[in-house]
């Protein structure tokens, strides 16, 4: 399989910005509406940062992937890319081969349909991509009839030219089929045909195989592959299988709530993972020969809410290499007592009433109030949970621990957010490699 990245062929021609697309510190934040009851109480709306603070260039011929697990953000970044969702800050750049940079984070209606011509998107589902009513031809043909690109016999021939590019062939046989007709491998191949129609130079592939049986999953990313090369095409493939995108990516970005936290060449990922997620990921992939399954090694742990992420890195409750300056805080405390109780459910009552009411970790805070049984016993109590298990990173976070009223205070030093800084081929946003 020749995948080099180099872009050449067809459709757009040599001698432009080396990137298609560059994105500077993007966010997309979702406001979520609470109800009349929580406005009526005064509660603050909910914002979910589906994509926050992210810079990526998408070199222009490449094929750059965008993995993580459900809700980290791929989706809608790959939707803001084509100006399907608005940035609510940062900016995208889209450098188009015939028309010069335009600013897609800016754009507003007719403006941002006429993008639709450079930049498309494949959806996971082909069944839902495509009307049940309509014919292949008229699917296919869509965009040029709405374009006001072509129509009659110019139209036709156009269609069956992109249903011939994506083996859709003898073509006769195809045109007049519904998607009813068709399986599953078959409609994809027609969404795609759709999506080249208007010969753009971006595909953005949302799980393009993921719904496919997997007898037909490499022959459409190979499909994918070919047209890039006959027709010099730049994708965005969003995937959570890393080994799909080991297979089809040039470059891979490895996001975890709403952030790129590692990013590089293909091969170096995988031979050379740095970030912890990024080790985790790769481990989780699960064996093609059953004889050598290794066990899963998920990060402990759920992915935490993204209206709410963890202070300083938002991988470190989960990361099996965090240490002290990951961004400990109140609520990795509240989870560290109750992990402790759930082993130690004979010292439950006692000690649940000396520390009390746990509520008040859960505002995200580097310092965390507990205990009402007295100062002193207080601290004692934390101190054997800690010698219980002193190799335990929070410990490593916390500053110090005053007496506070009838409780203590516990301390944290506070993070930032790594951000991403260059570690010998790729770029990672991880505590362990500072600049
Ligand atoms: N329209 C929306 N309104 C509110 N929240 C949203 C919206 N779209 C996405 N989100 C939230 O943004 C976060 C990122 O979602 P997104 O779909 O981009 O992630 P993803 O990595 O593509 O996940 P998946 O693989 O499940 O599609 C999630 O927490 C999700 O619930």
């Amino acid at each position: 399989m020749s995948n080099d990245g180099s872009g050449q062929g067809g459709g757009h021609g040599a001698g432009r910005h080396e990137n298609v697309l560059d994105v500077d510190d993007l966010a997309v934040h979702f406001q979520l509406q609470g109800g009349a009851l929580s406005r009526l109480l005064g509660l603050q709306a909910r914002v979910v940062k589906a994509v926050d603070g992210v810079s990526v260039q998408l070199r222009r011929g490449e094929v750059l992937g965008l993995v993580g697990e459900s809700g980290s953000g791929k989706t809608t970044l790959g939707r803001a890319l084509l100006g399907l969702v608005p940035a609510s800050g940062g900016r995208i750049t889209y450098h188009s081969a015939s028309k010069g940079d335009r600013r897609v984070s800016e754009m507003r209606g007719a403006e941002l349909r006429q993008l639709r011509t450079d930049l498309q998107m494949v959806f996971q589902d082909p069944h839902a991509a495509l009307n049940p009513s309509m014919t292949i031809e008229e699917a296919v043909g869509h965009p040029l009839v709405i374009h006001k690109i072509a129509s009659g016999r110019a139209l036709r021939m156009q269609v069956a030219e992109a249903l011939e590019r994506v083996g859709l062939s003898p073509v006769e046989r195809f045109l007049s089929k519904y998607p009813s007709d068709l399986s599953g491998g078959q409609k994809q191949r027609a969404v795609i045909a759709r999506a080249i129609i208007l010969n753009p130079e971006v595909l953005v592939a949302d799980e393009p195989v993921s719904m496919l049986d997997m007898s037909v999953r490499a022959k459409i990313l190979q499909l994918m592959l070919d047209l890039k090369q006959e027709m010099g095409l730049t994708y965005v493939y969003i995937t959570h299988d890393l080994a799909s995108a080991k297979y089809f990516c040039d470059r891979i970005a490895i996001m975890y709530l709403g952030r790129i936290v590692e990013i590089g060449p293909t091969e170096e990922i995988f031979a050379n993972p740095r970030h912890p997620y990024t080790k985790a990921l790769l481990k989780a992939i699960p064996e093609p020969d059953p004889d050598r399954m290794v066990p899963r090694d998920l990060p402990r742990g759920e992915i935490p809410d993204a209206a709410e992420p963890p202070l300083g890195c938002s991988f470190h409750p989960r990361c099996s290499e965090a240490v002290a300056g990951c961004g400990w805080e109140s609520r990795d405390l509240r989870a560290l007592l109750e992990e402790h109780w759930t082993r130690k459910l004979e010292a439950y009552d006692d000690e649940k009433a000396l520390i009390g009411d746990l509520d008040g970790l859960d505002r995200p805070s580097t310092t965390a109030k507990v205990g009402k049984g007295g100062a002193g016993e207080v601290r004692a109590l934390l101190d054997r949970i800690r010698a219980e298990n002193p190799d335990e990173p929070l410990w490593s976070g916390v500053r110090g621990i005053e007496p506070a009223g009838n409780g203590v205070e516990v301390q944290f030093q506070p993070a930032d957010s790594p951000q991403l800084r260059r570690a010998g081929s790729v770029d990672v946003a991880c505590v362990l490699y500072p600049e």
